[in-house]
C-alpha cells in the first residue's frame, strides 16, 4: 500500500479483506469540530496551547487561513465550519476580505449566519448568488455598548454553525449576545459543543433551551487537548458490526465523557450489534453482538452518522427507519439522494416514506466487486469502505477523505485490507 508516500491519491482504490477476524487498534484522527473551534477561540483570546489538533485537511485549512488575517481571500474550500466561523470572525475584525469556496460550498447556504452578522453591524454583501457564498465583507459599523445584550433571532433547522459561529465572537461584542433559537433545532450537541469550548477559554455562555446568552467577556488563553473524533470512529463500529465473529477493536483517544454529539455511535450501534467497552488511558474497545431484528434512530443531533448506519444496516439486513436527516441535503453532498444511488448497486435501499421517515432495507444485499462513488463527499467514501469486509469493493476519489480523515486508508491497511 503506496499512499502514505504518495500526496497524489489514485482515481480509485480496490479493496479487498482476508476473510480472517478482525483485530488490533486503529487511530482515529482528532476532532475536526473541536479543532476548528479551538482555533477560533484561541485567535480570539490571543494564546493558549492546542494538542492533538486534527491533521484533517479542514483544520489545517482553518490553521492556515487563521495565520493570515490580512489576506485579501480566504478560500475555504468544502469546509463548512472554515465558511461559517471564519465568517463571523473575519466580519467582526472590521476587515475589508472576499470568502469564497468550492463549487459545492456556493450550493451551501449562509443567508441565515449573513443576516444575523449585518445586524451585529458587518457589511457583507454576497458575490454571487443571494444567501449563498462567496461572500464580501466591507466593514462593520462599531455598535455601542449597551447594558442588555444585542437580540437575535436565528433559525436553527438550516445549520447549526451558523449558531456556533455567532457564540464564538459573542464574548467579543460591546453589549454580548442573545440568540433566539428558532424552528426545529438541528445538531444541537454541536451548539453544546461550543458552549463547552468557549467555557473552557474562560466565556460563560448561557443556554436557556430556545435562548441563548453570551456576555461580553474576556476570553483566557488556555491550553486544550482535542479529543479523538467520534464521527471518524463510526467507520470503525462499521467494520466491526460487518466483519466476521469474534471480531474486536481498540480505539485510543476517545473519552467516556466527549464534547462530541457523534459519541451517540456508542448507543445506536449497540443495536446493530457491537458492544462498547470504555477503557482506561482514554480509549474503547469495540467486540461484536449480535443485532436487534429492527432499528429506528433520529439522526437530528447527530447528522453526520447517518451515512454510516445507513450502510450497516443495509449490509446487515436490518429494517431500519431512518428520521432527522433533513440536514443531509445541504452536506458536501446531497447524501440522501448519494446514499439511495449507492446503496441500490449492492440490493439495498433508502426509501423516502414521506413526513422525514426514511427505511433502510435490502433486497439479497451482495457485495461483489462494485465501485463505490463518493461525490465530493469524504463521509461516501468512508461509510461504504467497511463493505469491503463482505467482499471485493472498488471507491472512486478516495481522496475525499483528506477533508477529515487523511490517514483512514493507511489504517485499512495496517488493520489487514489489501488497498490498492
Ligand atoms: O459545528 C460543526 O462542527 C459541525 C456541525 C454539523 O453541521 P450542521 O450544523 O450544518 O448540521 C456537522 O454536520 C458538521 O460535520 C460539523
Ligand atoms: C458536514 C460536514 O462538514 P462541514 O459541514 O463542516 O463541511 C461533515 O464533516 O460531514
Amino acid at each position: 500500500m503506496t499512499i502514505s508516500s504518495s500526496p497524489e491519491y489514485p482515481a480509485s482504490l480496490q479493496l479487498t479483506w482476508p476473510s480472517q477476524v478482525l483485530r488490533g487498534s486503529a487511530q482515529v484522527p482528532a476532532s475536526k469540530s473541536e479543532s476548528n473551534r479551538a482555533l477560533i477561540i484561541q485567535a480570539l483570546a490571543g494564546g493558549g496551547q492546542l494538542r492533538n489538533l486534527s491533521d484533517a485537511n479542514d483544520t489545517q485549512l482553518m490553521e492556515r487561513l487563521l495565520q493570515d488575517p490580512a489576506a485579501a481571500t480566504f478560500d475555504a474550500e468544502d469546509a463548512g465550519t472554515v465558511m461559517r466561523f471564519l465568517t463571523a470572525y473575519l466580519a467582526m475584525t472590521g476587515r475589508q476580505t472576499e470568502l469564497v469556496g468550492t463549487a459545492r460550498m456556493l450550493e451551501r447556504p449562509i443567508g441565515v449566519l449573513v443576516e444575523a452578522l449585518r445586524q451585529l453591524g458587518a457589511r457583507i454583501e454576497y458575490a454571487g448568488q443571494e444567501g449563498y457564498p462567496p461572500l464580501r465583507l466591507q466593514g462593520r459599523t462599531p455598535q455601542p455598548a449597551e447594558e442588555d445584550p444585542t437580540e437575535l433571532t436565528v433559525r436553527g433547522d438550516i445549520s447549526s454553525q451558523y449558531i456556533s459561529a455567532l457564540l464564538m465572537i459573542g464574548p467579543t461584542l460591546p453589549s454580548g449576545l442573545r440568540i433566539w433559537l428558532t424552528g426545529k433545532v438541528g445538531s444541537r450537541p454541536y451548539i453544546r459543543m461550543t458552549q463547552a469550548l468557549m467555557q473552557h477559554f474562560g466565556a460563560q455562555c448561557r443556554d436557556l433551551g430556545e435562548v441563548l446568552e453570551v456576555r461580553s467577556q474576556a476570553y483566557q488563553p488556555t491550553d486544550y487537548t482535542v479529543e479523538g473524533d467520534w464521527s471518524a470512529a463510526s467507520y470503525w463500529y462499521a467494520m466491526v458490526a460487518l466483519a466476521p465473529a469474534g471480531s474486536h477493536l481498540t480505539l485510543p483517544t476517545l473519552r467516556r465523557y466527549s464534547w462530541q454529539g457523534d459519541q451517540a455511535i456508542v448507543g445506536i450501534m449497540a443495536q446493530l450489534g457491537v458492544q462498547t467497552e470504555f477503557l482506561a488511558n482514554e480509549s474503547v474497545r469495540l467486540t461484536q453482538t449480535a443485532p436487534a431484528a429492527a432499528v429506528e434512530q433520529d439522526f437530528t443531533d447527530c447528522p453526520d452518522l447517518a451515512q454510516t448506519v445507513a450502510v450497516v444496516a443495509a449490509a446487515l439486513g436490518v429494517p431500519t427507519i431512518m428520521t432527522g436527516l433533513e440536514s443531509l441535503r445541504i452536506k458536501e453532498t446531497d447524501r440522501i439522494a448519494a446514499l439511495q444511488q449507492e446503496l441500490a448497486k449492492f440490493g439495498g435501499a433508502l426509501t423516502d416514506e414521506g413526513e422525514g421517515r426514511f427505511r433502510v432495507s435490502a433486497d439479497g444485499f451482495e457485495v461483489k466487486n462494485q465501485t463505490v462513488a463518493t461525490y465530493h463527499d469524504h463521509r461516501m467514501a468512508m461509510a461504504f469502505a467497511p463493505l469491503a469486509l463482505r467482499g471485493p469493493l472498488t471507491i472512486e476519489a478516495p481522496r475525499v477523505v483528506r477533508k477529515s480523515y487523511p490517514q483512514f486508508w493507511q489504517e485499512l491497511g495496517k488493520i489487514g485490507f489489501e488497498v490498492r
